[in-house]
């Protein structure tokens, strides 16, 4: 099934890649990575699983829950929030929409604040707290790719002012600056979709992460962190995905999504083209499919695992 998905859309050439960060305009549009990561820790490996690629929005998902752990929902929820906003990722209106809070973990003001606080609000005890975490997620150590972290920290205008408007309105503690660049180095670590599809079997798992047998958050933290990854995962198109395919999912700009079915498993999927939000075409397409063919969708009966009668154009 996992070979059919990848054989499906393969050839499938809509989207453009990333250039809003220089170094991820160079990817090779062609790469296209499928695992399917069951929660005992069985793998489904086709196609380009071992390229590596920065973890970029993906980590917002992994921070979210090690920062849950560490403050608690009610500390979150008043901080970051657990709405969509509506609105592309790296928004600077969600405040001024939102009386200055920044909605969710999953956008760029979110996930700023909750790298922050996972910290304390010294941005080098929230590196070390994070890149430690999401380590444990994926099972083995990882590592900052320093060329994108160069060519992110040299073109982020556009987080600095995020962080500059937080401690504006009293969300973020200590030097802002500092936060967006332990936020930015985040978005640097690099991974692989066989990475991607552990770390999301790990919250498929309910916390433990199969392959190495390790606790990394509670089962309740890893409900809650799915939870906002279904409302707003895929940022403004959240709402179509989950329609779609009825998983709570989480995308990067680089092209990877991990899609988490809780109990059973994640899938992480990595094709760098993406659509106008910033989500991979190949991604959602074979994502998609599988969530279908495998009974997936957590709103569907065992009877009603079946496509729309009118299905969108790319649904099989
Ligand atoms: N959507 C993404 O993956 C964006 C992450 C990117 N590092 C940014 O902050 O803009």
């Amino acid at each position: 099934m996992v070979i059919e998905a990848h054989a499906r859309y393969r050839d499938h050439a809509e989207g453009s890649v990333a250039d809003d960060i220089p170094v991820l305009g160079r990817a090779d549009p062609s790469l296209f990575g499928l695992v399917v990561t069951d929660a005992a820790g069985g793998s489904h490996v086709v196609g380009d699983a071992d390229v590596a690629f920065p973890i970029q929005s993906i980590s917002k998902l992994f921070v979210y829950a090690l920062a849950l752990e560490r403050h608690g929902h009610d500390r979150l929820r008043e901080v970051v929030g657990v709405n969509n906003t509506g609105l592309p990722f790296n928004s600077v209106m969600v405040f001024e929409l939102n009386a200055g809070h920044p909605m969710n973990p999953m956008v760029n003001a979110g996930a700023i604040a909750t790298t922050a606080l996972l910290g304390d609000g010294d941005p080098g005890r929230s590196w070390e707290a994070l890149s430690a975490g999401l380590s444990l997620f994926a099972g083995r150590e990882l590592e900052v790719d320093r060329e994108v972290y160069a060519s992110e920290a040299a073109s982020n205008d556009r987080n600095l002012a995020l962080g500059r408007v937080l401690r504006g309105y009293g969300r973020l503690e200590g030097p802002s600056d500092e936060h967006v660049d332990a936020y930015t180095r985040q978005c640097a670590l690099s991974v692989t979709a066989r990475d991607i599809a552990l770390m999301g079997a790990t919250l498929a798992d309910g916390g433990v992460n199969p392959v190495t047998g390790l606790r990394v958050v509670s089962e309740e933290v890893a409900r809650d962190a799915l939870s906002v990854a279904a409302a707003a995962g895929l940022y403004e198109r959240s709402g179509e995905w989950l329609f779609e395919i009825g998983l709570p999912a989480k995308s990067g700009v680089a092209g990877c999504i991990v899609a988490v079915a809780p109990g059973k498993g994640a899938v992480g999927a990595f094709s760098p083209p993406l659509d106008a939000a910033g989500n991979s075409v190949r991604s959602q397409l074979a994502i998609g499919f599988l969530s279908r063919a495998m009974g997936l969708n957590l709103f569907a009966s065992a009877v009603n695992q079946t496509p729309r009668t009118h299905p969108p154009k790319d649904a099989a």
